[in-house]
């Protein structure tokens, strides 16, 4: 249901901005009756805004996927805006919270745990056949502090549709040759297998506290790096991953495949013993937090690193 009376009536909105997302900002407001806090994200009302809201609300039933309560279509001096009132996610992203597990072990079955949450998220999107392609660590926030608190993914700004529904209309120019064979360019597994890509990645960092493309964890990017990253070369250095077990390693070479055909889809994925029993997953402490700890300041450099990642393996799919 998206009203267009003015949001401001429903809910009081703070100047605290909570962050910046690829179709908007995202700040803190209170619905005026309850008093309940929520987060409200501001958009232009766009084409690709519309898509965002429309594949997040469709999603938005999912425990583990930021939940949509309302939208309204509001206009600001002539400009129209898409507001979307979100449940108010408290427990800040996923690595800030392994960071602060510095002093109490974080072990192997909970990273197994983790993953599982993540992948029951991307499993229903896939089912849906909405690919997300934008996973990555800051899209991913906690409901609450503490241990109780619910993972969750956000950001559908460059969610798409992979199934048919999503033919363009003839009049938009489209550069795929009309005699190619649909299996051979189905766009519908190469979006998907860039979510696939994401939750590899996000497994790596989750089990050592770096990212799998980085020349000796520690150093900045190099321009070597880029082509690595193409390429795939990854490894599990000492002494980080000497513990970590050889079924772990096993999903993470799944998904790494530069490949996007040969990597695992998400039903192989969760078909896989350590992700759906990760109960049964050892109890191995990991260097993560120590890690996180230790390279706050690459963080940004690994963030901008996958953003770049993600973007070209985008441009190879964008419905142009
Ligand atoms: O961010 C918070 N609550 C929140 C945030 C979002 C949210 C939506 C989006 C984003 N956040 C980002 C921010 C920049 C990083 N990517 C994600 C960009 N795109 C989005 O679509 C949704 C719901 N509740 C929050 C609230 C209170 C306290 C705290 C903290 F824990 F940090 F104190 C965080």
């Amino acid at each position: 249901p998206v009203h267009s009376h003015p949001v401001t009536q429903d809910y009081k909105i703070s100047r605290q901005v909570l962050g910046v997302g690829i179709n908007g900002k995202v700040v803190e407001c209170h619905n005026r009756k309850t008093g309940t806090k929520f987060a409200l994200k501001v958009l232009r009302d766009v084409p690709k805004a519309r898509r965002e809201v429309e594949l997040h609300y469709m999603a938005s039933e999912h425990r583990h996927i930021v939940k949509i309560f309302d939208v309204y279509e509001n206009t600001y001096n002539g400009v129209k805006c898409l507001l979307v009132v979100m449940e108010c996610m408290e427990g800040g992203e996923l690595f800030s919270r392994i960071q602060e597990r510095a002093q109490s072990a974080f072990t192997e079955r909970e990273g197994a745990e983790i993953m599982y949450d993540i992948c029951c998220a991307v499993q229903y999107l896939h089912r849906m056949n909405i690919a997300h392609r934008d996973i990555k660590p800051e899209n991913l926030l906690y409901s609450t502090k503490g241990s109780s608190g619910v993972l969750k993914l956000t950001d559908f700004g460059f969610a798409k549709r992979t199934d048919a529904t999503a033919i363009r209309p003839l009049e938009t120019p489209c550069y795929t040759p009309y005699y190619a064979a649909p299996e051979v360019l189905g766009p519908e597994k190469y979006d998907k297998s860039c979510d696939m890509w994401s939750i590899g990645v996000v497994m790596y960092i989750l089990l050592c506290g770096f990212p799998p493309f980085y020349s000796a964890h520690g150093l900045p990017m190099s321009p070597g790096m880029k082509t690595r990253i193409r390429s795939g070369q990854y490894v599990f250095p000492s002494p980080e991953w000497d513990r970590v077990s050889e079924a772990a390693k096993d999903v993470i070479r799944g998904l790494l495949k530069t490949d996007p055909s040969e990597r695992l889809t998400i039903d192989q994925v969760m078909a896989h013993k350590w992700i759906t029993h990760y109960m049964k997953v050892p109890e191995t402490p990991l260097f993560t937090p120590a890690v996180l700890n230790e390279e706050r300041m690459q963080w940004s450099e690994m963030q901008d690193e996958m953003e770049k990642t993600l973007a070209s393996m985008r441009v190879g799919n964008e419905d142009i």
